[in-house]
């Protein structure tokens, strides 16, 4: 049976002012299913409820236990469980919600100091993705740094890099290829003992790949991408948190993983497929198909191909369903820039 010290699982000094109840005993939690939970602790592994007191009182599921949470909890000698008795206040959480929609709330990590938004530079390159990955973020409170794997397989890095810091001034943009470990350099400078990471991106863009080196062998499961359509399979099984040999934590929780578009916005661009096949053409990865020159979504336009009603119809549909009030909160992301300043001072 493992153990860890609280240092190694990641506690930070405010999460250490709060913990002064000495019945009880301080872990962090691994898994979560049901209102079944597995803890980490000094003490060793096992498993949790929690009081009916926590789950009576909960409003929504932010007021339970979530992965990455700091509990306190009792166990006594001879039990092979033990007994959540309190959710220390969290530093960060992750979650999804409907824009404007409060109660339907999806919550996937608490404690995380930094989210690789991680994105392939090959053909599954999708900025668009990525802003909408980087606003869950900012809403968060980790700061978020983009991993872009799969240099290999790219011939135009730069461009790709610079599309992104157009999005996301301030914030590190990291280019690797998990196969031959270049670039890792850079990752490692955010990994460290104290520090709690986790990865959000579609499936195959190289996730558990990346987990696996970072770990030194086999954690996650990947599995080779299809070549008729370079898109991977969902491979990932089960997951959670866990301490890496050389220090820091990883959070890869099954709801990080799904994280998807709302449905509406999925539908859109499946409405669309056609003006987004030709957006992948133009010169601009984030051509807004206006003034740019090159553009592919214009020129079918002139050419008769693509009707200019149905152009208009879709930016109207894709307004609507864009997270407005969040593009118009960090619109001009400030944000992520201030963060990241104060961060670096205290380097
Ligand atoms: N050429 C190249 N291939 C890579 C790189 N990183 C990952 N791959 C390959 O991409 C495929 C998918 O990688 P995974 O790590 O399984 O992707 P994932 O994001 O974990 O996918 P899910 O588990 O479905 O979420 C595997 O065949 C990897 O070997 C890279 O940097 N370069
Ligand atoms: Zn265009």
């Amino acid at each position: 049976m493992n153990s860890y010290s609280l240092k190694q699982l990641g506690l930070q000094t405010i999460v250490e002012e709060q913990y002064k109840q000495e019945s009880l005993k301080i872990g962090r939690v691994a898994t979560s299913a049901n209102e079944r939970y597995k803890i980490l602790s000094p003490e060793g592994e096992f498993q949790a409820t929690i009081l009916g007191k926590i789950r009576f009182l909960a409003e929504s599921a932010r007021d339970l236990p979530c992965v990455g949470d700091w509990v306190l909890y009792q166990k006594m000698d001879g039990d092979s469980q033990a007994v959540i008795h309190q959710v220390l206040d969290r530093s960060s959480l992750l979650s999804r919600k409907a824009p404007g929609d409060k109660k339907e709330e999806q919550i996937m990590a608490a404690n995380v100091d930094f989210v690789f938004l991680v994105n392939a530079l090959n053909n599954d390159f999708n900025i668009r993705r990525m802003e909408r990955y980087l606003y869950l973020v900012y809403e968060s409170g980790a700061l978020p740094i983009f991993v872009l794997t799969k240099k290999d397989l790219c011939d135009d890095v730069e461009d790709k890099i610079r599309a992104i810091q157009d999005i996301a001034p301030g914030t590190p943009v990291i280019a690797v290829d998990s196969l031959s470990g270049e670039g890792y350099e850079e990752l490692y400078s955010f990994i460290k003992e104290g520090k709690t990471v986790s990865l959000i991106g579609s499936s195959g863009v190289g996730k558990s790949t990346v987990i696996n080196r970072l770990f030194g062998k086999e954690m996650q499961k990947t599995k080779d991408i299809r070549a008729s359509d370079h898109k991977g399979k969902h491979t990932t099984t089960h997951r959670e948190l866990f301490v890496l040999p050389k220090g820091g934590v990883i959070i890869d929780t099954p709801g990080m993983r799904e994280i998807q578009l709302w449905g509406t916005e999925e539908s859109v661009h499946q409405a669309f497929d056609d003006i987004e096949a030709l957006a992948a053409q133009c010169r601009f990865i984030d051509c807004k198909h206006e003034t740019e020159p090159h553009c592919a979504v214009k020129d079918a336009i002139h050419k008769g191909k693509l009707d200019v009603e149905r152009l208009e119809s879709f930016r109207k549909l894709e307004r609507e369903v864009r997270h407005l009030e969040l593009k118009e909160k960090y619109g001009t992301h400030r944000a992520s820039k201030m963060q990241w300043e104060e961060f670096r001072k205290k380097l």
